[in-house]
C-alpha cells in the first residue's frame, strides 16, 4: 500500500488512513450494531469518496462475514486482527486466503498485544507478512518501541532505528515487499494509556523512519514508494492534525464512541482539503 508522495508543502501525506480495531473489546451483536454506526458516520461523509482519506475497521474474526455485507459499495475497507501463514494442519488459526474471500484488505501483523501475550516473534511475524502479501491482502505491520524514552535525546532516533529493524525483519530484507505494507507504529507503553505519545515526539520518529526507509528506495532507482506510517495508541479526536507527516490514525477504546470516529474523519478530510488549497489543486 504505498503513499502517492511522501508530504508536499504542508506536510501532510497525499492519503490519510483512519482505523480502528475493536481488539476484544465487543460481542457479537454489540459490534455489529456499534459497525452500524461507524457506517454511519462514512455515510454522512460524501467527500470521502474522493479516496484521499481511507477508513478502515477490524473486527473480530466472527463477525468479519456479516461486517462484509454491513460496509460493502462503501469506501470503508475490511481488516482483520490476525492471520496464520499457511493453509494446512495449523488448528485455531486463520488462512490469509480466507480472509481475502471475506472481503478483508487488510490484516493487522504483529501487534504489541500478540507479540506479548502470544509469543510472536519477527520470525512468525515475517511468515503472516509473506503469506498476507501473498494472498493480496496489505500487511498492517505494528512496529514501536517498548519502553518510554522521548524526553532522552536519542528518544525519536533510537525509536525509529529499532522500528526499522523490526520493519527489516518483517520483510527478510526484502524492500520491495516492505513498500506494499500499511505501517502502523504504536510505542507499546501509549498503547491502553490515558494519553497518547507526544505530538512532537510522535512526528520526529515518523520523520526519522521515513529517512530510514527513502535509503532503500533510492537504492532501488527510486522504484519503491515508501508505506504509509499511521500512529496508534491511545489515540483520540484532536491529535491528527498536530502529527505533521503521519499518515494517520489507529485507533483502539477512543473510537467505541463512532462520533469519535467522526471527528477524526473530519480533521483528516480538513487536512487534505487544506493541503489541495496550498497545492491549488
Ligand atoms: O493498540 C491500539 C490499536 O491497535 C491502540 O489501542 P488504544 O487506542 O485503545 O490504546
Amino acid at each position: 500500500m504505498t503513499e502517492c508522495s511522501s508530504a508536499d508543502h504542508s506536510g501532510t501525506p497525499e492519503i490519510l488512513y483512519i482505523g480502528v480495531s475493536t481488539k476484544m473489546y465487543m460481542g457479537y451483536r454489540d459490534c455489529l450494531d456499534w459497525l452500524a454506526r461507524i457506517q454511519h458516520e462514512v455515510d454522512s461523509r460524501p467527500a470521502l469518496a474522493a479516496g484521499r482519506v481511507v477508513p478502515f475497521v477490524i473486527p473480530s474474526f466472527p463477525v468479519l462475514p456479516a461486517a462484509s455485507g454491513v460496509i460493502s459499495g462503501s469506501p470503508l475497507l475490511l481488516g482483520a486482527q490476525n492471520c496464520g501463514w499457511a493453509d494446512g494442519p495449523w488448528t485455531g488459526e486463520v488462512s490469509p486466503s480466507l480472509l481475502a474471500e471475506l472481503g478483508v484488505s487488510v490484516v493487522e501483523i504483529g501487534h504489541a498485544e500478540r507479540r506479548r501475550h502470544f509469543g510472536e516473534d519477527n520470525t512468525m511475524i515475517a511468515r503472516k507478512v509473506r503469506a498476507a502479501d501473498d494472498a493480496g491482502i496489505t500487511p498492517l505491520l505494528c512496529v514501536g518501541e517498548e519502553t518510554r524514552n522521548e524526553k532522552s535525546g536519542t528518544g525519536a532516533s533510537g525509536a525509529a532505528a529499532f522500528v526499522h529493524q523490526q520493519i527489516d525483519e518483517a520483510v527478510g530484507g526484502d524492500w520491495a515487499l516492505a513498500s506494499r505494507l500499511m505501517i502502523a507504529y504504536e510505542p507499546v507503553w501509549a498503547i491502553g494509556a490515558t494519553e497518547p505519545a507526544d505530538a512532537g515526539y510522535v512526528a520526529a520518529v515518523v520523520r526519522s523512519l521515513r529517512t530510514l526507509l527513502a535509503a532503500h528506495s533510492h537504492g532501488a532507482g527510486d522504484a519503491l514508494g515508501d508505506p504509509p506510517v499511521i500512529y496508534g495508541g491511545s489515540a483520540k479526536p484532536g491529535l491528527l492534525p498536530a502529527l505533521d507527516g503521519v499518515s494517520g490514525l489507529f485507533l483502539g477504546r477512543f473510537a467505541h464512541d463512532s462520533a469519535n470516529f467522526g471527528k477524526v474523519l473530519d480533521e483528516a478530510l480538513s487536512m487534505t482539503a487544506l493541503q489541495e488549497a496550498l497545492r491549488g489543486t
